[in-house]
Order: structure tokens, then sequence, then C-alpha cells
């Protein structure tokens, strides 16, 4: 990692309410993707530690729900503008621990940073209603008030972003939030605690455990006092914190797996389908939720799309994200690396083709190929599950109903995208697909002003635009009597 203008952000710490704890040089080792090298350590907390995160959550969110929306959305101003201050630091930091190309981290902390200031705005606009009464000495009246101490688990796949799209909204709301980022990479969590620190925001309002996830995990989603666990990862994992809140009833926000279908009619714009492709798929190295899983392309130009998608991808270097022109990273690690592999040999097995990649890439380590298979059905595994890496499984339809069909088969509902010029395709597919997302001619959907989220087996709820929000707040009726 290059040396870093602000040496302090990169800190082997947590955050305990308000007691920042150091690893020195023990805990748990953090390793760069690229090389193996370990970057540092974070403590290894415990339960004791994160119940007294959540006692000192619980105290400072009483005096942060009692500031106006006005001030805390000038703190978190002011956090919005440290980070963008920061961001080459932060892309540093984030690269070293996640792998993706230096360009492609400070994207992420731009996007990261938006959330912080889009909800600065959004939290003074938490209307509440006065409905006409029901009877002559009645008035009804309907407040929201922020949902109090918010747990949240995050991925390692954004591991900025994914974190200020839930604390941007919890704390304008007025909440407090303790934090379990990915043990892979804590230390862009970290950096956003620190910058908060200076920002203003309240001790003991944001913690950063880092520790065992399941010991943490477990303390986070059984105390009462928690009243919201906001989770992004795996639908396995989601599921499982799902029950684990039931005893509790928890306020729920799942940010779980995807499937994403991306459909290429005959009619379509076929470079600007390409293009599409290109970051729908192989964004993050195909680390992301929302990538295309399965590319579904219609006879008729069919060979003309997987040529020229190769074409493109032939020309994109892979490599360490800190190298000039990278534009793919490394795959975080062994485990993601043997999935890609399973994904390749079984479609293979089943009849597929590779036309590009298809094996480890000569730099070893977690480096694989940009790789494309023709000839995908349904019958096999890239199909069903997500992949998660670089590798575009090319499948030929003929009608619309027929591929309507077979987007929609499918247990995930959280992106979709489609690349047609007809309109009325444009609004009869939409409104068809079984989606919390649409992409119409473009490969990216994700920004703070869109409530990004999904149905199904993808989860529940919305982050991000105005319905953002009221996901951390609660409605309060009040029916005022004896006005005479
Ligand atoms: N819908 C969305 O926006 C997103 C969905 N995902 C999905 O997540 C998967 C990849 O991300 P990945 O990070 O591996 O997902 P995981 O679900 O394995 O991990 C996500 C977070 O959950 C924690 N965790 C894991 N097990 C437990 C547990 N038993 N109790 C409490 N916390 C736990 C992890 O901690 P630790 O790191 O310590 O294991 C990590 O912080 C893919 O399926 C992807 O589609 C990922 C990002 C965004
Ligand atoms: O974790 C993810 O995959 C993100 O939600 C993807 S995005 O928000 O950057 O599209």
């Amino acid at each position: 990692m290059p040396p870093l203008k602000d040496p302090s952000l990169l800190r082997q710490s947590a955050l305990v309410g308000a007691r920042w704890v150091d690893a020195a040089g023990k805990g748990i080792a953090v390793t760069n993707p690229s090389t193996g090298a370990i970057i540092g350590h974070v403590p290894d907390l415990g339960e004791t530690d994160a119940e007294e995160a959540i006692a000192a959550a619980q105290a400072a969110q009483r005096l942060w729900s009692a500031r106006t929306a006005k001030d805390r959305g000038q703190v978190l101003r002011r956090w919005f503008d440290l980070m963008m201050a920061h961001q080459d630091d932060l892309a540093a930091i984030l690269t070293a621990e996640q792998g993706k190309p230096l360009a492609e981290a400070r994207g992420e902390i731009a996007y990261g940073a938006s959330f912080i200031e889009w909800f600065a705005e959004e939290g003074r606009r938490a209307y509440g209603d006065i409905v006409p009464g029901h009877a002559p000495d009645k008035r009804i009246l309907v407040l929201k008030q922020p949902i109090g101490v918010v747990a949240a688990i995050t991925p390692w796949n954004f591991p900025n972003a994914m974190i200020t799209r839930k604390a941007g909204p919890a704390f304008a709301a007025g909440c407090a939030m303790v934090l379990k980022p990915a043990s892979q990479t804590p230390f862009s969590a970290i950096a956003l605690a620190v910058l908060a620190e200076r920002a203003g925001l309240p001790a003991g309002l944001f913690s950063v455990l880092t520790g065992s996830a399941r010991r943490l995990g477990a303390v986070l989603t059984a105390s009462p006092i928690v009243r919201k666990l906001t989770f992004t990862g795996s639908t396995e994992v989601g599921a499982q914190l799902y029950a684990q809140c039931a005893p509790t009833i928890k306020k729920l926000g799942l940010e779980l797996g995807g499937n994403a279908p991306f459909i290429v009619f005959d009619d379509a714009d076929l470079d600007a389908a390409v293009e599409g492709a290109i970051v729908a798929k192989f964004r993050n190295n195909g680390q992301t939720c929302v990538c295309a899983n399965r590319i579904y392309v219609q006879a008729g130009v069919y060979d003309t799309f997987a040529a020229k998608l190769a074409g493109r991808l032939a020309g994109l270097k892979t490599g360490n994200g800190f190298a000039e022109g990278v534009t793919f990273g490394p795959l975080i690690d062994a485990n993601a690396m043997a999935k890609v592999a399973e994904h390749i040999a079984d479609a293979t097995a089943k009849g597929a083709r590779v036309i590009l990649g298809g094996r480890p890439h000569a730099l070893g380590g977690c480096f694989w190929q940009p790789t494309i298979l023709t000839g995908v059905t349904a019958a096999m595994a890239v199909a069903r599950e997500e992949t998660f890496g670089p590798v575009a499984p090319l499948f030929r339809f003929e009608t619309e109903e027929e591929v309507l069909t077979a987007a929609n088969d499918t247990e995930f509902g959280l992106a979709s995208y489609l690349f047609t010029r007809d309109l009325a395709r444009v609004f009869r597919v939409s409104e068809a697909l079984e989606y919390g997302m649409v992409g119409v001619n473009t490969g990216l959907v994700s920004t703070a002003e869109a409530p990004f989220g999904g149905v199904k087996a993808s989860g529940l709820g919305r982050e991000g635009s105005r319905h953002g929000l009221d996901d951390f707040m609660e409605l309060k009726y009040l029916c005022v009597g004896g006005i005479g």
C-alpha cells in the first residue's frame, strides 16, 4: 500500500462505545488478497465488549435523538466532507484489504460518501401526518421517531459503501449503531469511525466491533436493546440472523444474495449492451450481489454479442489493484477461486464452451482470467447459484416469453437488466421481471437517490432514496381527545 497522507486513518484498533481497543500486534490478521501479505491486526473482541457497545449506544442515542434533524445533518455533512477530503487514503486502505483497483476503490469512497450526504439532507424531511379526526373532539397526529439502537453486519465486497448505506439513514433518523464489519476488510470501517469522531459524532453513538462473527452476532441479535438488525451478505447467513432476531421481534433490513439476469434482445444497441455487460458482470471482478449472473442473448445477435464481448475483455488487464491500468483485481480468497473453478468445470462437463479465459490467471494466488462461457443451459450450476466471480455465462433464447420464464426461474429477486430499443417491450418485460431493481439499457443501477433492495430470497427493505430513512424510524399515532 502506498504511504498514506494521513497514516492515523489505518488504525489497528476497534471502537467499543467511547473506548478504542488496540490490537497491539496480536488479534486477527488482515491480509492483502493480491499478495497475501499481512496489512495489520484487529482485536478479537468478546461478548462483554459487545454488551458494552450496546449500552454505550443506548445512552448516546437518547441525547442524539433529542438534537434537531438539522443539527444531526450538519454533523453528517462534516463526516461527508472528511470522507471526500481523505478519499485517496480511504481508497488505498480499501484496495489493500479488498483488492479492487484503486480507481474503483476511489469510486466506492465517493459512492459511500454520497449516502452520508444524501441522508444529511433527507433527515430533515421525516414528515409526520395530521389526519382529519374521526370525532369532533378528536385530533389524529402521526409522528416519526428513530427506532433506537441498530446493529449492522456488513460484507467484504464493498467495505465502505455497505456501511455508509446503513449508517447514513440510521444517524440521520436519530439512531445509534453497533457495527460488525467483515473480518477480511475491517480497516475501511475503522477509518470511517476515525473520521466520524473528527466530524463530531458523539462518543458511544457508533461502535466498530472486530472478532468472531458468530460470537458477536449472537450478542447483537439477542439483545432486547437492539431494535433493528441491518445485514448485507449471503442469503444463508441472512436467514440465520433473521431467526436469531425473532425472539426479540427486531425490525430487519436484509440485503442478500442475487442471481441477476441480463437480457439482450435482437433490437438492442449491441455496443451499449456489451459495455453494460462489462459493468454489470465484471464490476468488482464479479463480486457484487447485483452482478449479471446469467446473460441471455437472443438468437439473432448471440454470436455477434459473444465476439464483441470477448474482444472488449481481451484488452482489459488483471493484476494488483495498486498497479497502473488494472481493471480486474484478485478474488477475495481461495474459497472464491474454488467456487469459480467449480462453476466452470460443471458447465463445461455439461456441454458449455469456454471462448475466453476459463483458468486461474498466470499471476497465481487469487487471480482468475476473465471468462466467457457459451452454450450455457439451465441445467448448469451457474444458472442457479451466484458465481461471485469474473465468469460471463451466455444463454441463447428465441422468444420474449421464453426468456422471461427463464429469467424468473430463481429464488432470488435483487437486480435484473434488459437491453432493447422497443419501448413497449421495456415496460412489458420490466413489469414482468420478479426483481427489486431493473436496469434498462444500463448495467449500473446503484445510486443513493434510488431504493436499493430485492424480493424473495434477496432480502427485505430498501436502502437509499427517501424510502431508506423510514427503515430506521417508527410511526407513533397520537389520538388527542377532549377538544371541545
Ligand atoms: N444484497 C446485497 O447488497 C449484498 C449481498 N451479498 C451476498 O453475500 C455473499 C458474499 O458476501 P460475504 O461477505 O461472503 O457474505 P457472508 O454472509 O458470509 O458475510 C457477511 C457478513 O456476515 C458476517 N457473518 C457470517 N456468518 C455470521 C454469523 N453466523 N453471525 C453473524 N455474522 C455472520 C460476516 O462476518 P465474517 O466476515 O467475520 O465472516 C460478514 O461480516 C454473496 O452471496 C453476495 O451475493 C454481498 C454483498 C451485498
Ligand atoms: O454489495 C453489493 O454488491 C452492493 O450492494 C453492490 S452496489 O451497491 O455497489 O451496486
